[in-house]
């Protein structure tokens, strides 16, 4: 008798999943090598940005008091006393009508509040000495950068669990970060189920198929940050599924099996999980494609059955695995980044499921529009290399209008969202 299953809602499933999610352990890694990566302490400035004051141009820094009745009938004369590039700081000490010839980027002398652009100044030599002189009048802080402008002291500039961004990079560096404390990634196995399944070098041969699965997952587990396992593909064979499963768990954080979910007569994931003994949370979803995602639970650790159907794979990841994969690394947003969009095409076809079409969403003139990118059954594998987001479709309605504002999910983000959607 083959098995009836209930099936559950995406929210519920997902819940249920979340339920055993967990934060990975800390490593200190160098700098250079924290881009992608999260951050695992708050970024406190321990200093401020700047320390000091400085030139915000190339000019001449001077006490704008001196400048108070400069004008183009009656330019003001400063004497320049020395000059100094970014990295120096001046010598001596600047008394009234005298200017120091200062850089962008350089720490102001004591008692300039001011600087005035080279090119707004006329320069001169009379008597072996230098002078500049002004036609306008400055007042105090005129170009120039003053200390703690950019950053007060004190401040917690990045929180703990924050995904280190290009940004990011340079606020650690700033503040002196020459190793940075991080989530150790975690480790995902992969073990691609189907005695039809080809390895991508072979030819291909009557009812068989190149795994396509494998290295599509292996991308997505990269994309979200970890590090995937290969263990290798599986010929649908209960005895050798079962003892290559059980070796597998132990050395991996998160183990992902695609194929053999299904009811069929070699899908024999479910038994696996039944004589391995571990707790099935749900192997029905009212989702389309993926609705026979299956995650079951052994000692704490997922085990994640995904579809074999390429399509159905790839949304079982996003919604199930990634999730964990960013708690892991702390985000407080773990879950894919959803949005509203326009939809520009009809979608007619009356479903009981949700279904996650696969769409190329873009940004327009008139907001964020989406489209479906072809033919969306789960058995597809082309439509996912055009696809950047999923147009979720509540089941038990007739269909979808072009121009009805629509769900998607992104997939290209970084950033993620928070539960619940
Ligand atoms: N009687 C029923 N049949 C099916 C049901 C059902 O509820 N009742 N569910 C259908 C749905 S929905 C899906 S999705 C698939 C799920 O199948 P499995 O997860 O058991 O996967 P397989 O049977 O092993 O393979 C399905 C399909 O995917 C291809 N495949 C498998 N692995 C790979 C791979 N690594 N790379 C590329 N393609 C792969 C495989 O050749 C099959 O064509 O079941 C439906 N059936
Ligand atoms: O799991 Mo299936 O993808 O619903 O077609
Ligand atoms: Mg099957």
């Amino acid at each position: 008798m083959v098995e009836i299953r209930t099936p559950i809602q995406i929210g519920e499933a997902v819940e249920k999943v979340m339920k055993f999610a967990r934060f990975g352990e800390v490593e200190e890694i160098k700098l250079e090598q924290a881009y992608g990566r999260y951050l695992c302490e708050d970024l406190i400035a321990d200093h401020d940005v700047p320390h000091f004051d400085r030139s915000g141009y190339d000019g001449f820094a001077i006490c704008s008091k001196d400048s108070l009745t400069a004008s183009s009938h009656e330019p003001v004369v400063f004497e320049v006393i020395e000059e100094i590039g970014a990295g120096y700081v001046g010598t001596k000490e600047v008394k009234p009508f005298q200017a120091v010839r200062i850089m962008t980027g350089a720490q102001m002398p004591d008692l300039c509040d001011t600087v005035v652009l080279l090119e707004l100044t006329r320069e001169f030599e009379q008597d072996g000495k230098k002078y500049m002189a002004i036609e306008r009048s400055y007042q105090a802080g005129d170009n120039v950068t003053f200390r703690g402008e950019d950053v007060k002291k004190g401040n917690i500039l990045v929180p703990n669990g924050t995904y280190i961004n290009p940004g990011v990079q340079a606020l650690l560096a700033t503040f002196g970060y020459n190793q940075v404390k991080v989530v150790k990634k975690p480790l995902i196995g992969i073990y691609a189920t189907g005695t039809e399944l080809l390895d991508v070098h072979e030819e291909l041969e009557p009812g068989k198929i190149r795994n396509s699965n494998a290295p599509m997952l292996h991308a997505q587990i990269e994309r979200v940050g970890a590090i995937p396992y290969y263990f290798g593909k599986l010929a649908d064979n209960f005895e050798d599924c079962y003892k290559a499963i059980s070796n597998a768990i132990n050395q991996v954080d998160l183990l992902i099996t695609t194929g053999g979910v299904s009811v069929g007569d070699f899908d024999y994931l479910p038994a696996i999980y039944e004589k391995l003994g571990a707790r099935v949370l749900f192997n029905k979803i009212a989702m389309r494609p993926g609705s026979v995602t299956t995650v079951a639970e052994l000692n704490g650790k997922l085990l994640f059955g995904i579809s074999g159907n390429p399509s159905a794979c790839y949304v079982g990841f996003e919604l199930f695995v990634r999730p964990i994969v960013k708690t892991f690394f702390g985000s407080k947003k773990p879950h894919l980044k959803k949005a509203s969009a326009i939809l520009q095409a009809d979608f007619p076809t009356p479903i009981s499921f949700t279904r996650l079409v696969r769409g190329y969403m873009s940004f327009t003139e008139n907001g964020l529009e989406v489209i479906p990118v072809g033919f969306d059954k789960s058995s597809m594998v082309s439509t996912l290399a055009t696809a950047n987001s999923l147009i979720i479709l509540p089941g038990g309605q007739r269909g979808f209008k072009t121009g009805s504002s629509v769900d998607v999910l992104l997939l290209d983000d970084a950033e993620g969202s928070e539960w619940p959607w």
